[in-house]
């Protein structure tokens, strides 16, 4: 395992040969007419390319030596082949410049599409800031691999192999001499290649690891500033920063040995060439005109190779970048709709059933989060789960939302094993509103509306006003249209639980999961917050986890628990009679 495995939590075990590129043909495929397009603009100018040499020999060898006319028809044919080269060359770019756009948008919608649909497994072990630069960071080097170093690439050695063919057109014996060059000249581009695959992917994982720290930080500057951590953070950032260069820095220099390798070597070699042409020229043996020509596709084939060896370096980068994708979009999703899901009765009732269920986390194999857990819910019923810190209450919830599955026992909605169904569908019959609720970057309005896309603003001033939002709402700038800003950092604790439950109250989902809040908010939010719960738990079937007496004092049932298993059950009286953990939670927790 290399070192930068080791810092990820995800380890990216398969190595990435050049061969993973090949991963991209899919995506290239749909793109058929732009690639078909970019082919033939490639093959007419590298024709136009190989016809330079022979124009330019007819200029030397019949222009000089007739003079007049037959100058200005060798300058005609010499202007004609570079306005071809113009042209198919603009071509070749456009297309495959195009091609380079739309492959990587494709791959990024996949992967995003993807990714967005994971199960909570995989979310849990894997740092979102990485996953982000899976979406930028490596999916901008396939833009340029697709973009331009591949057609680098192809034009490369289709020049390369028409110049050396038309090299021995010209001069068999001249071009045996280069062709003992030019091997020497790959070797160690090939040799170095696989060295530079190695660095090049650290490089990108020491990048990626910045790019983690940095999207964690700032997705919890509050938390880093209450701590004065700032100083610190930076310089966390700085190093991370510093380990990123110096690896770029290996990858920099070995990309640089091998280019100079190259370029020396293929250089070397025509130059040596040339000398003996020379002499064959003065001796008579060849015009000068072909020396020209030989000169001028040797020049071609040099300048082909030192292409190719530097664009074989960003192929080898871009290899590792989408290997690293491919790997992600080889992660199978664990909680999968079933091949042929059943679905829930319409209208659902919303019975709740957990029967004999055993639960623990992927990465907690030792430590259980629920035991023999067995509950039901009625249709309507209001139950509230109260315990411990860590007693399993918010497990309850991810099983119900089939976040993740149970190893033992069942989860069943109106007695249909969870399993069997379409987790979209499930979820659509569940609106949760969790302790801290989430609010986008973008208006109240479409903040709310995310509880059903489809809502009118008819619908979403209902669901403010029932939620006891309108009032601060009213008092924003622009109203149900102000932006909330990244993660509502606009509003109060109470003012963006209203906003949840608004959402919640829109989706006018059968069954509610309740995540009460700690935090304490102010007499008056608190009210407004309790007002617009008792609203929206209306005619439910509600899971709460409460944390306040009026919660528990409202429930139908008090379920009572303790290291993943229910401890007792009943009214708050009759628990306060019982003693034991209700009665000691009840002192600590809602008493005073
Ligand atoms: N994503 C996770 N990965 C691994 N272990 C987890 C994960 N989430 C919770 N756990 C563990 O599972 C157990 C139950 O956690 P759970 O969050 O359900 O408790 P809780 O009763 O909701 O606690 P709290 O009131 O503090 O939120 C705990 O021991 C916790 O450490």
């Amino acid at each position: 395992m290399t070192d930068s495995a080791a810092a990820s939590p995800a380890p990216p075990s398969a190595k990435a040969p050049i061969g993973s590129l090949s991963t991209l043909w899919p995506f290239v495929r749909r793109h058929l007419g732009l690639f078909v397009a970019w082919l033939v603009a490639l093959a007419a100018s590298s024709a136009a390319t190989l016809s330079l040499p022979p124009a330019f020999k007819t200029m030397i060898d019949q222009g000089f030596a007739e003079g007049g006319g037959a100058i200005d028809r060798a300058f005609v044919l010499l202007f004609v082949v570079a306005v071809a080269l113009a042209l198919a060359t603009a071509a070749r770019f456009f297309f495959v410049s195009l091609l380079g756009e739309r492959v990587v948008a494709d791959l990024r919608q996949q992967l995003y599409a993807h990714l967005i649909g994971l199960d909570a497994g995989f979310h849990d072990r894997s740092r979102s800031g990485e996953l982000v630069s899976r979406l930028t960071a490596d999916a901008e080097l396939l833009r340029s691999v697709v973009g331009s170093s591949m057609s680098v690439a192809l034009r490369s050695s289709v020049t390369v192999i028409g110049s050396i063919g038309m090299l021995f057109v010209t001069s068999p014996r001249l071009a045996a001499y280069a062709l003992v060059g030019i091997p020497l000249a790959v070797l160690p581009i090939v040799i170095g290649g696989r060295r530079l695959q190695k660095i090049s992917r650290a490089s990108q994982d020491r990048v990626a690891d910045a790019n983690a720290l940095a999207a964690e930080t700032l997705g919890a500057v509050r938390t880093v500033q209450a701590h004065a951590r700032e100083p610190y953070e930076r310089g966390r950032f700085g190093a991370a920063l510093k380990v990123a260069v110096a690896t770029a820095r290996k990858r920099i220099g070995a990309q640089a040995i091998v280019t100079a390798v190259a370029i020396t070597l293929v250089f070397g070699a025509i130059v040596l060439v040339l000398w003996s042409g020379a002499h064959d020229v003065v001796g008579g043996r060849m015009s000068a005109g072909t020396l020209g020509q030989f000169v001028l596709y040797a020049l071609i084939a040099g300048g082909s190779v030192g292409a190719l060896a530097e664009v074989w370096n960003d192929l080898q980068r871009a290899a590792g970048g989408m290997g690293r994708i491919s790997e992600l979009l080889n992660e199978d999703n664990a909680i999968a709709a079933p091949a042929q899901p059943q679905a829930l009765p319409a209208p659902v009732r919303g019975e709740l059933v957990f029967e004999d269920v055993g639960f623990h986390y992927p990465q907690r194999a030792d430590l259980p989060a629920l035991e023999h857990f067995n509950l039901r819910v009625r249709p309507g019923e209001t139950v509230a789960l109260v315990g411990p810190s860590g007693a399993g209450k918010s497990t309850v919830f991810s099983l119900l939302l089939r976040f993740h599955d149970p190893q033992t026992g069942t989860v069943r909605v109106d007695g249909m094993d969870a399993r069997l169904l379409d987790p979209a569908a499930l979820r659509e019959a569940i609106a949760l509103v969790p302790q801290q609720p989430t609010i986008f970057a973008a208006s109240a309005r479409d903040n709310i509306r995310y509880g059903r896309l489809q809502a009118d603003d008819a619908e979403v001033e209902t669901a403010v006003r029932a939620a006891y939002a309108a009032d601060f709402i009213d008092d924003l700038p622009q109203g149900l249209d102000t932006e909330l800003g990244e993660r509502g950092a606009r509003l109060s604790g109470g003012q963006q639980q209203r906003i949840a439950i608004a959402r919640a109250l829109l989706k006018d989902a059968p069954i509610l999961l309740l995540d009460e809040a700690t935090s304490a908010l102010d007499a008056q939010s608190e009210r407004a917050v309790q007002q617009a719960l008792e609203t929206l738990m209306r005619g439910r079937t509600t899971l709460v986890i409460a944390h306040r007496l009026a919660t528990v004092l409202k429930a139908d049932r008090i379920v009572v628990m303790d290291r993943g298993r229910i401890v007792a059950e009943g009214t708050h009286d009759e628990l306060l009679a019982q003693g034991g953990l209700y009665a000691e939670l009840a002192k600590l927790q809602f008493l005073d």
